[in-house]
């Protein structure tokens, strides 16, 4: 299936400054009256190079000192009108810093009333961060930039206008590398900026792993996932290396700017000096220049590109972060359809297009190895919100490889899977689908805690549902209570199992998979608890155990190797040859094991020829799929 196009999103640059321009329209005058104050800086810069300039030639090398004294005063003098202006600026600066903050702080504070209101039971660390934190750096990059800008732009005005004055040729020399330079640093805005977003990102991604990987410590080791997890931390950190590298390239590039900008223009102007020289420049014009050059145009260019580099690239980040978040996400709550997420508090982009299949596989391959055959062959399949689909095959025939590469545990080769309409991600994993296999992980814990592994945050009600729902009651009883410590060891494998379901049921995502979660249950408990799952909004997938799981099921997958069918159960018996011969050798409410020996030892033959008479069992795995929880 193709991806729908979607329009361009605009840049971040775009987006901030798509808000700042009305905020600024605004606040025209408090831009004019920092105008006005910073024309005082343009004063002392022009005073700067022509005072000195004309000292020389009207004063000291024209033989009139006392008149070379006097420019050089009124030089000096330019400076004090200067920190007047300092004065001024810092209190207009206010005027149009503080209502910046306002207003981002005002947003945050909505989108958490907003959030809070749509998903109750989610924590509002970002909003908080977001109050706090992040429009202080706001605040702070903000009035930097400004201060800096402000004071670069009359400057350099005041140099050009003093070199104008002086020679009009100057600026030939002095221009190009300027603008060269100048072009250069800002074709470095957006990629660096892009680079140090993705940095963050791959910074945050590792972070977010780490976390997660400290805390799951247990399930690691129980599920044997422990490779796994090695070998994605170490994807994340070359993630971030590359990400360094690149934005390390661009500082380069910046420098370049820099020195293009900076060094380069007094350096033309000294290598340029005896043809200016001899073509009418005067000493004291040269030496004026000079000053220009050196005291007035390299600082400011030197800050703004040092600001740029530094508050600049963070400021566009952190304002973005107001300018285009969505509603913050229910960081432990809700996906917006009702159902309850995982315990990582994935941000989870985008709500996922309504009415999209909870689970889609197209022309999925997938093999356990480069030469292996595969397990998968092109399999299309789609699951619909609230559907109840079983998968039957025999041994081998790779229905715990379907059930893990649904689940997102396992990717394949060529094909997509999606998950309510998006890419597999592993951020959505916990908050989309649970998938329980048969070896049900039970830890050390009260029964509480056990349950509530996948919804802190379930209370007494929700639990008492569950329990009665899956018929736990017995289970609560034998205990004591919620609180009574649960030992593994000391539950049978079908406990066990109800435990895990447990679990799966009270955190009900919109897609739960059982993988034989129910083969050490009685008939009457699996039809229980398959008939409580079934009765959840979320889609159900089962690797079908028994006849009846079959037969409960909207729709049957029949698989055998990489050939699969799918249908209801009449239709499969009447297309199906395989679905017939699974059928023969199924006795309602009676599981078979390998080589079509049923539980108590007995042999039954398949139907026909055509089966291996492999109806369903343990299987033969290297090592289980991690554990999905
Ligand atoms: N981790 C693994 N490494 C290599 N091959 C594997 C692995 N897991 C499964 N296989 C192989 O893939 C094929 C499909 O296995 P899968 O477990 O998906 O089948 P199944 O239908 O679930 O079997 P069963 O009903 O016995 O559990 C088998 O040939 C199996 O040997």
């Amino acid at each position: 299936m193709k991806a729908p196009r979607t329009a361009r999103r605009p840049g971040p640059l775009t987006r901030v400054t798509r808000d700042a321009r009305p905020f600024l329209r605004a606040r025209t005058g408090t831009v004019l009256r920092l105008a006005g104050w910073s024309l005082l800086e343009f004063v002392q810069t022009f005073l700067g190079g022509y005072g000195v300039a004309r000292a020389l030639d009207h004063g000291f090398l024209a033989g009139r000192p006392l008149t070379g004294l006097l420019w050089l005063a009124v030089a000096a003098v330019a400076v004090l009108p200067a920190q007047l202006a300092t004065r001024g600026v810092f209190g207009r600066l206010a005027d149009l810093v503080e209502p910046l903050r306002d207003g981002l702080v005002r947003r945050a504070v909505s989108r958490a009333l907003v959030g809070a209101l749509a998903h109750p039971t989610g924590t509002t660390a970002r909003s908080l961060s977001q109050v706090t934190h992040q429009s202080e750096i706001a605040r702070d990059g903000w009035a930097g930039l400004v201060l800096t800008l402000r004071s670069f732009v009359f400057t350099v005005a005041g140099a050009v206008a003093g070199l104008l004055a002086l020679e009009p040729r100057l600026l030939l020399l002095v221009l190009p590398p300027l603008v060269l330079g100048a072009a250069l640093f800002l074709a470095t805005l957006v990629p660096m900026a892009a680079r140090q977003r993705d940095y963050l990102t791959a910074d945050e991604a590792y972070a977010a792993h780490a976390g997660r990987t400290a805390a799951d410590l247990r399930d690691i080791a129980a599920a044997g996932a422990a490779d796994r997890t090695v070998a994605e931390s170490r994807e994340l950190a070359d993630a971030q290396v590359r990400a360094a590298r690149s934005l390390a390239r661009w500082s380069g590039v910046r420098v370049v700017a820099l020195a293009v900008c900076g060094r380069f223009p007094p350096l033309l102007l000294l290598l340029g000096a005896p043809w200016l020289l001899r073509n009418g420049l005067t000493p004291g014009a040269l030496v004026g220049a000079l000053t220009y050059l050196t005291q007035a145009l390299a600082p400011a260019v030197q800050a703004l590109m040092t600001m740029l580099s530094t508050v600049g690239g963070r400021l566009l980040v952190v304002l973005d972060r107001f300018t285009d978040a969505p509603p913050p996400p229910a960081e432990d709550g809700d996906d917006g359809h009702g159902q309850v997420q995982g315990r990582d508090g994935h941000d989870r982009g985008a709500p996922p297009p309504r009415g999209a299949p909870v689970a889609e596989l197209d022309a999925v391959t997938f093999a356990y190895g480069p030469a292996a055959h595969p397990v998968l062959d092109r399999l299309s399949l789609t699951v619909a919100p609230g559907e109840h689909l079983a998968v039957v095959g025999p041994s081998g025939s790779g229905k715990s490889t379907l059930a893990a590469v649904l689940a997102g545990v396992e990717t394949p080769g060529a094909g997509s899977v999606r998950w309510l309409g998006r890419p597999v991600r592993a951020a959505d994993a916990t908050s989309v689908r649970v998938l329980l296999p048969q070896h049900a992980y039970v830890f050390t814990g009260s029964l509480r805690d056990n349950l509530r592994y996948l919804r802190p945050d379930a209370t007494d009600r929700e639990l008492a549902a569950t329990a009665d729902a899956l018929g736990l009651d017995p289970l609560l009883t034998r205990l004591g209570s919620l609180d009574a410590l649960v030992e593994p060891d000391r539950l049978s494998q079908g406990e066990r199992q109800l435990v895990a379901l447990g679990r799966a049921h009270l955190a009900a995502p919109p897609l739960i998979v059982l993988d034989e979660a129910t083969s050490r249950l009685d008939p009457a408990a699996e039809t229980r608890a398959e008939l409580a799952f079934a009765a959840l909004p979320g889609a159900l997938v089962v690797v079908a155990h028994r006849l009846s799981s079959a037969h409960r099921a909207d729709r049957i997958l029949v698989m055998d190797g990489p050939r699969t069918r799918c249908g209801t159960s009449a239709e499969l018996l009447r297309t199906s040859a395989l679905y017939r011969d699974l059928a023969g050798l199924w006795e309602p409410d009676e599981p078979l094991r390998e080589n079509g020996r049923l539980p108590d030892g007995r042999s039954k033959a398949p139907s026909n020829g055509s089966s291996n008479g492999v109806v369903h069992g343990s299987g033969v795995k290297s090592t289980p799929p991690p554990s999905p929880v």
